[in-house]
């Protein structure tokens, strides 16, 4: 069960939080969403204190691709509930722990579920893992999630390397790095035009060539909605015109964090469903479809996450 009953959000294992603490009385959660470079310090010291994995690579699982996670091996595992001053995954799909373990004899911290502007976390919230990635000793970040394929040459199953984003959200004054700026973590005006690092898009494209899936992957452009709803017609018209491929509710603001501390970025997207762009379409989008096309596809998603890793490990680190 998860959601908000009687005013108290409720979080996957059931327990409930409210005002910044948690109903079972013994985990607290701070009662603001600032995350101080001291907060976040002591996120890490927490992780640090409690594992030997240290990880120069992190991977964020999107909606029904959690099976990424469970390839993991020696792992220690930290549900986001027994972690200080972390929010908690209230989605289904998202199980909601960090994971320190070994893909392919590899270092990694894996979140096993991410946090959405709609849950009700500010977008500085919702990215703050990546800062604390940062501390841990993160130099190269995974981000996968599931999309809407509005790019009419995608088929549901489909996977979109992430080559740009749009910053839909941020046209309209929302930024995960709004407010003051920590130099410690990076400079207040980042670029952004080369969010999406080159070099690891070549490596996906080479490994979807070995793996025989050439014409199942693509490069593309990936926006962040708000959400929670899917969008209408007039939208999807719109976010075509402007050169958006693949649409979602996350991933953006997790770069935008990475590219400030200077983390190296890669993401890619499952295609789940098809943006529906005709007013006569009987099609309507839906969550419990895109967590089975996501669970449905985990597998292969999980060889290439793990090849990635290699090839990132052999090549830059
Ligand atoms: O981006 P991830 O977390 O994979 O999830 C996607 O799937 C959900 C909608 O079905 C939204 O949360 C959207 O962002
Ligand atoms: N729109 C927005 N987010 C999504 C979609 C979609 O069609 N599919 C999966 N996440």
């Amino acid at each position: 069960m998860n959601g908000i009953k009687n005013n108290v959000l409720i979080d996957l294992n059931g327990n409930g939080y409210t005002n910044g603490k948690c109903t079972n009385g013994t985990i607290y959660h701070q009662d603001d969403d600032i995350y101080t470079y001291d907060t976040l310090n002591q996120i890490a010291k927490f992780f640090l204190d409690r594992t030997k994995v240290r990880p120069k690579i992190g991977i964020i699982c999107g909606s029904g691709l959690g099976a990424i996670a469970e390839m993991l091996e020696d792992v220690d595992k930290f549900p986001y509930s027994s972690i200080p001053n972390f929010p908690v995954s209230t989605v289904e799909g998202h199980a909601g722990q960090m994971l320190f373990g070994y893909l392919d004899n590899v270092p990694v911290m894996c979140m096993q579920g991410r946090f959405h502007y709609y849950e009700g976390y500010p977008l500085a919230k919702c990215s703050m893992p990546i800062r604390v990635m940062k501390l841990v000793g993160v130099t190269h970040l995974i981000a996968t999630n599931a999309a809407g394929g509005l790019n009419p040459s995608y088929k549901v199953g489909d996977i979109v390397i992430v080559k740009d984003h749009i910053n839909i959200m941020g046209f309209a004054g929302n930024n995960p790095l709004q407010g003051p700026n920590d130099t410690r973590f990076g400079p207040r005006f980042p670029p952004m035009n080369k969010a999406y690092d080159r070099k690891l898009i070549e490596y996906a494209m080479e490994i979807a060539e070995e793996m025989g899936m050439k014409d199942e992957v693509h490069e593309g452009v990936y926006t962040c909605l708000g959400g929670p709803n899917y969008e209408t017609v007039a939208e999807l018209k719109m976010l075509k015109i402007l050169g958006v491929d693949a649409v979602g509710m996350s991933t953006v603001h997790e770069v935008i964090t990475a590219r400030h501390c200077d983390i190296t970025a890669f993401a890619f997207s499952i295609i789940t469903n098809k943006c529906v762009t005709e007013y006569e379409s009987m099609e309507e989008a839906n969550h419990d479809e895109v967590v089975d096309v996501g669970k449905r596809r985990q597998s292969i998603l999980s060889v290439l996450v793990c090849k990635m890793v290699t090839k990132i490990n052999d090549a830059a680190l």
